[in-house]
């Protein structure tokens, strides 16, 4: 396994909401828009300001088969970007609680 892909899967492991972001996206901005909103504590990379920031893309698209951003991962499951999140904003207060992140 690589550095990158041991990396983003103990942060997914590790943490109850995770979003791999990027510092200019607006789908990444809609995102974190909505956690900020339902008050949940989360771990965010943004990966334009990371040294190994496409490593860990590239990673993703191995864990994820996903390869834009965001990526959110919320209690280890694979929620999908932005619009996955936007379409499940009613259950996310009952799934943050669940997953710790609130
Ligand atoms: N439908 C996706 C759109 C996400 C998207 O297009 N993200 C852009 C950045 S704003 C992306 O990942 N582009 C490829 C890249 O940055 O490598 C979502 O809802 O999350």
């Amino acid at each position: 396994m690589s550095a990158a892909k041991a990396k983003a899967q103990s942060l997914i492991n590790e943490n109850a909401v995770v979003v791999f972001s990027k510092s200019y996206c607006p789908y990444c901005k809609s995102s974190k828009d909505l956690l900020n909103k339902n008050g949940a504590k989360y771990k965010l990379l943004e990966l334009d300001e990371l040294e190994d920031g496409a490593d860990i893309q590239k990673a993703l698209e191995e864990i994820s088969n996903q390869r834009t951003v965001p990526n959110i991962f919320i209690k280890q499951k694979h929620i999908g970007g932005n619009s996955d999140l936007q379409a499940i904003a009613s259950k996310l207060p009952e799934m943050l609680k669940d997953a710790g992140a609130v």
